[in-house]
């Protein structure tokens, strides 16, 4: 079956409305995979109509060519232009529509308001009490303040039980009086704290009586509502510039003895009453939720940053012809090159597999909200804690790696700052350490499967939660052939080892006498395998369930030859853990080698319609080289023309210095 996809392919490079043409999907269909819902996708195709007709948002200057006050004015020019069409373009408060918004519009280098819709409402959401929502978050929603979460210090970000900055409760005043005791107690990092924020969510020591009772957040205005200048015994200002990301003014702050009145300590979960005594939270971790929450986004984000650099490199690779194959009459795409193939296929499974684990977490984090703050029920923030600390770090890490072979895809020109490859990648590479860097989250949610592999050797497996029900699984000999499930095994087989492998080496250096601290730092590189492989598997499990549950027949066709790619590519980069256990023969190995290049074969003709269907506009993936109409070239030379360089064929550096000490070699 052959689709004409529904985009306006006349005009269009001929290579790629070939690809079009060949593909055996609907990607409007596809979105709504990709998207979650026919609604949500149909929504994000009209708001990015929508934004097309307001002039004041079309792409001005390339972003490449600006500096980074350069960026963050017109970050803010964007951000004022789509205040007046808020209402238009949007339902108000629907938060996947104002991401969407935001990513077209302004991009992924950063805005004032990026911290403020993902972390400063969030937490007021989920820490603030009724009487504090009413004050706060309505004014936070209407955007009449700028809020930022600022929790990291330039001495600690991982450790949080050890950070310094201090809120010391005096009763006789029923305040909090704010304190930076030592330069390491500088907030460092927070996004959109340095210039743009007039209020922030600050973690502190929460101090009573001499008591400390570790970080709590609490509601702090920096700066005069009216005139923007930080409130005396605040200060603040900007880190200065970053790898990427630079539209963001991440920032500094301390405090001198800063006093805010008892009513900014968020109270939902626990409360400091007039003569200071404590009521507890019910759960100790419960203050750490805003960041379970962008966690639980991330598969989300890094999926679709992974999906842009693929955009552009699976488009580029269909309109770049370079060498021969059978026939000598004309070049052929590079895209034809099974090692092209095998760079790019993979990345675009994993996008969609991330993707898939993102719809799922980002519900789970709205249900655990819902059952804390409605019915007090924290029982499933373990779980969700453990699912998305590992989840974060192997998407990050697998999303830079996917990033860079994009890039390298493209040749030179994937260099070129006109493919916008490198930004993604430096922008996506973030995430391997902001929200908890990856290794040390890696370790949280090893803790889990070390308790669960302990439930297990101490005879109580139906304590296990579902997610660890693997880890009771006994061997068996496995005929892949017979499909997914039989991939599931293997790995499930493979994690299982793993985990109480990495759990008996921590138990044994205890036993032989290291305290747990010391022989879990010992054990620590064989926990991390163990928190991967079973994060890996989760993210497999996800993608079956996945597929398995579409309906239109031609989507998941396309998405079945994906998963297949994606079960075989897994299970081969982790082969080596189960040809040592003799989980697998190298007969097995052979088989799914051979399985794996006829996934590339047969996704070759979809590749572009399978990025296509992501749906993103020029305006948004900013790159010269991704473009839509594939007319690569003549956009390249547009793009270097217009280089503040080429505005004079002669450059001052030339006049001032070349052409003098040429004069003077010539003496
Ligand atoms: C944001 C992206 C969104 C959209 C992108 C879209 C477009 C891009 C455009 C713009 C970009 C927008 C935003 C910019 C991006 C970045 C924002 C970044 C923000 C930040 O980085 S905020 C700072 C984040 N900091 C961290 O993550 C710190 C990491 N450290 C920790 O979390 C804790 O210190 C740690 C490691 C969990 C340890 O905590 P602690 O010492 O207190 O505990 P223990 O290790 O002793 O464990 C005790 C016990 O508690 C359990 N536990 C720990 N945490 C939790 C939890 N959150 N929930 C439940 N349980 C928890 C732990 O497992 C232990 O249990 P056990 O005893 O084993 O049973
Ligand atoms: C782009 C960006 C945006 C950010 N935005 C914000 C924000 O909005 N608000 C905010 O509060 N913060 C923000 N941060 C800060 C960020 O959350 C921290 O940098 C992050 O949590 C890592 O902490 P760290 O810098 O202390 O790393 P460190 O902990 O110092 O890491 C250094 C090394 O030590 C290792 N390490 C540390 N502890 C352990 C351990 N226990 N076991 C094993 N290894 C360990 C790490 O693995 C790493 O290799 C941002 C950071 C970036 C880069």
């Amino acid at each position: 079956m052959s689709f004409l996809n529904k985009e306006i392919c006349d005009g269009d490079n001929p290579d790629l409305t070939e690809e079009r043409r060949t593909a055996t999907f609907d990607t409007d269909r596809m979105a709504q995979v990709i998207y979650g819902s026919e609604k949500f996708a149909a929504r994000r195709r009209q708001i990015t109509k929508s934004i097309s007709r307001i002039p004041a948002l079309q792409d001005t200057k390339p972003l490449a060519f600006m500096t980074r006050e350069e960026k963050i004015t017109e970050a803010c020019r964007e951000l004022d232009v789509l205040s007046d069409h808020w209402e238009q373009l949007i339902y108000v408060n629907d938060e996947e529509e104002a991401l969407h918004l935001h990513r077209e519009v302004i991009g992924m280098e950063g805005h004032p308001f990026a911290l403020h819709e993902t972390m400063f409402i969030p937490t007021l959401v989920s820490q603030a009490s009724d009487e504090q929502q009413e004050k706060w978050l309505g004014r936070a929603r209407k955007r009449e303040i700028i809020g930022c979460y600022a929790q990291t210090e330039l001495g600690h970000g991982s450790n949080l039980r050890k950070l310094e900055t201090t809120a010391t409760y005096s009763p006789s005043t029923q305040e909090f009086i704010l304190h930076t005791p030592t330069i390491t107690a500088l907030k460092w990092w927070p996004g959109a704290l340095g210039k743009s924020s007039n209020y922030a969510i600050v973690m502190a020591d929460l101090v009573i009586k001499n008591k400390s009772y570790g970080p709590h957040p609490f509601i702090v205005q920096l700066r005069d509502e009216k005139t923007h200048q930080p409130l005396p015994g605040i200060t603040v200002g900007d880190i200065g510039p970053k790898m990427a990301f630079n539209g963001a003014d991440n920032g500094f702050l301390g405090f001198d003895h800063f006093r805010i009145p008892r009513g900014n300590l968020l109270m939902r979960h626990n409360r400091v009453e007039p003569d200071g005594s404590y009521l507890k939270p019910p759960h100790a971790k419960i203050g750490y939720s805003s960041m379970v929450k962008v966690r639980s986004r991330m598969a989300m984000d890094q999926g679709l940053f992974m999906a842009q650099a693929l955009v552009i490199a699976v488009r580029y690779s269909a309109v770049r012809r370079q060498g021969f194959l059978e026939d000598k009459s004309q070049e052929v795409k590079v895209l034809d090159y099974q090692t092209q193939q095998h760079r790019l296929f993979p990345s675009i499974a994993r996008v969609y597999a991330f993707i898939f684990c993102g719809l799922e977490t980002i519900q789970l984090y709205e249900k655990l909200i819902l059952d804390v703050n409605k019915n007090g029920d924290t029982s499933g923030m373990a779980d969700l804690h453990s699912l998305t600390s590992g989840l974060k770090s192997v998407v990050t890490h697998f999303t830079g790696q996917g990033i860079e072979q994009a890039r390298m895809a493209c040749g030179g020109h994937g260099y070129s700052m006109a493919s916008y490859i490198s930004e993604i990648y430096g922008v996506a590479v973030a995430g391997c350490t902001y929200e908890g860097e990856n290794m040390v989250m890696l370790l949280q949610c090893a803790r889990a499967l070390v308790k669960a592999v302990e439930l297990v050797e101490e005879g109580h497996p139906e304590k296990l939660s579902p997610m660890m029900a693997y880890l009771t699984k006994p061997s068996v000999t496995v005929d892949l052939t017979v499909g997914p499930e039989a991939y599931v095994k293997i790995f499930q087989l493979i994690a299982k080892k793993q985990a109480f492998k990495a759990t008996e080496q921590l138990h044994k250096f205890m036993v032989a006498g290291d305290s747990r601290d010391v022989a879990w730092n010992k054990s620590a590189v064989e926990l991390t395998k163990a928190s991967r492989l079973h994060t890996r598997l989760y993210i497999l499990k996800t993608f079956i369930r996945r597929v398995e549950s579409i309906t239109d027949i031609s989507v998941k066709a396309a998405l079945t030859d994906l998963l297949n790619l994606h079960l075989n590519y897994e299970l081969l980069d982790v082969a080596s853990y189960a040809l040592a256990d003799g989980i697998m023969s190298s007969t097995q190995m052979d088989f799914i080698k051979n399985q794996l290049y006829s996934s590339l074969e047969k996704i070759r003709p979809n590749a572009v319609s399978l990025m296509d269907s992501f749906q993103f506009s020029d305006l948004q993936l900013r790159s010269v080289l991704g473009r839509r109409d594939g007319h690569v070239y003549q956009n390249l030379f547009e793009w270097a023309k217009s280089s503040p360089l080429n505005q004079s064929e002669v450059l001052p550096s030339v006049t001032q210095y070349l052409k003098p000490m040429m004069e003077k070699s010539k003496l």
